[in-house]
């Protein structure tokens, strides 16, 4: 049987990326409006609720609008790649490697939130640490990240690549998010399982699509007896049998002289690295990913699948 997919907002930087994913599959029947209509409400409204499975890739606003046209249907299920949901207790978390539990409550939930780039990379790093009890409460975690432009969406993208707008970008690298309130604070530190907000820097370099999160730590402030090593073995331990996110040996980080923010570029996966010399006082644990990949439409299509595979 062919699953009903209609993606709202399918003509965005993030839509596109689901619909190139989801060329030539023939268990899919996508749901499509012309780009001239993809606002008209009416038309949005009968193909949101003639779907299995709608994907939205809209602004928080339009993304609570779109599940309200729903609400009453029960037979469409929803993935969100806002932020408008990711702490909705109602919805489950849709980072299927977070822990043992997520992938069944992926599958089995009617509503599911897709991550947000940074916390991908940023939760990845810190829940298999507080799960482990290696990460302390109290512990004032900082998140520091460079995203490639795409990450801002359509709007990004052309005052990155065209000049003539008179708001275009000329750095070539800039900090952002300087009140250190972005909205993925909220999700970082529910889905990390901290008790205080992470401090959280993000980044942008003119490259279209890429992404490193850096966490660093303090050895002596974690759990007594702390070393790279056990903290390496809890990434690894927390990580097995699974082939998304890998965790790149201790052996290979150490030869390395430089991490790439395009590294993944085009790809659905994650790699994490834990960086220090033995017996030294800090680690740095990095996550390499792409914005657009296992950081928003990478994951909604494995968010999809393993819905239709309930
Ligand atoms: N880019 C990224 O790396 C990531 C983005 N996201 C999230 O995904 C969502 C989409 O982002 P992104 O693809 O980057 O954004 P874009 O701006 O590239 O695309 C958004 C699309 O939604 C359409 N749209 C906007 N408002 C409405 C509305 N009221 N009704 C119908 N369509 C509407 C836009 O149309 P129009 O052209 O007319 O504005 C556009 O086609 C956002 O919530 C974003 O936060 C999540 C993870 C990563
Ligand atoms: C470079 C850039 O602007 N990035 C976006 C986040 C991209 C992302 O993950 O998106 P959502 O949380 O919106 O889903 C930002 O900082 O707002």
């Amino acid at each position: 049987m062919t699953a009903k997919i209609f993606i709202d907002g399918e003509h965005g930087t993030t839509g596109l990326q689901i619909r190139t994913r989801m060329a030539g599959r023939r268990d899919i029947e996508l749901l499509s409006i012309p780009e001239a209509e993809r606002r008209n409400q009416a038309m949005r409204e009968d193909m949101l609720n003639s779907a299995d499975v709608a994907i939205l890739c809209l602004p928080d606003d339009a993304s609570r609008e779109a599940v309200q046209m729903v609400s009453g249907n029960n037979k469409v299920r929803i993935i969100d790649t806002s932020t408008a949901f990711r702490i909705a207790p109602d919805w489950a978390y849709g980072f299927a490697e977070m822990d043992k539990a997520q992938t069944e409550k992926i599958r089995s939930s009617r509503f599911v939130a897709n991550p947000g780039c940074y916390p991908t990379g940023a939760i990845g790093l810190i829940r298999p640490l507080r799960a482990a009890g290696i990460l302390p409460d109290g512990y004032p975690v900082t998140v520091n990240a460079v995203s490639g432009y795409t990450g801002g969406g359509k709007q990004m993208i052309a005052q990155m690549e065209d000049q003539s707008r008179p708001d275009t970008i000329t750095a070539n690298n800039f900090l952002y998010g300087l009140t250190l309130k972005h909205k993925h604070v909220p999700e970082m530190k529910t889905h990390g399982l901290l008790d205080r907000a992470p401090l959280f820097s993000p980044s942008v370099g003119r490259f279209a699509q890429g992404m490193i999160v850096q966490v660093p730590l303090f050895l002596d402030d974690l759990k007594e007896g702390t070393t790279i090593e056990t903290i390496h073995k809890a990434l690894v331990a927390h990580y097995a049998g699974q082939d998304i996110v890998s965790v790149v040996s201790l052996e290979d980080s150490a030869k390395l002289a430089r991490i790439d923010a395009e590294e993944l570029t085009g790809q659905d996966t994650m790699k994490l690295f834990v960086f220090g010399t033995q017996g030294g006082p800090h680690v740095n644990l990095v996550a390499v990913l792409d914005n657009l990949g296992k950081g928003a439409s990478g994951a909604a299509v494995q968010n999809m699948d393993l819905m239709l595979s309930a």
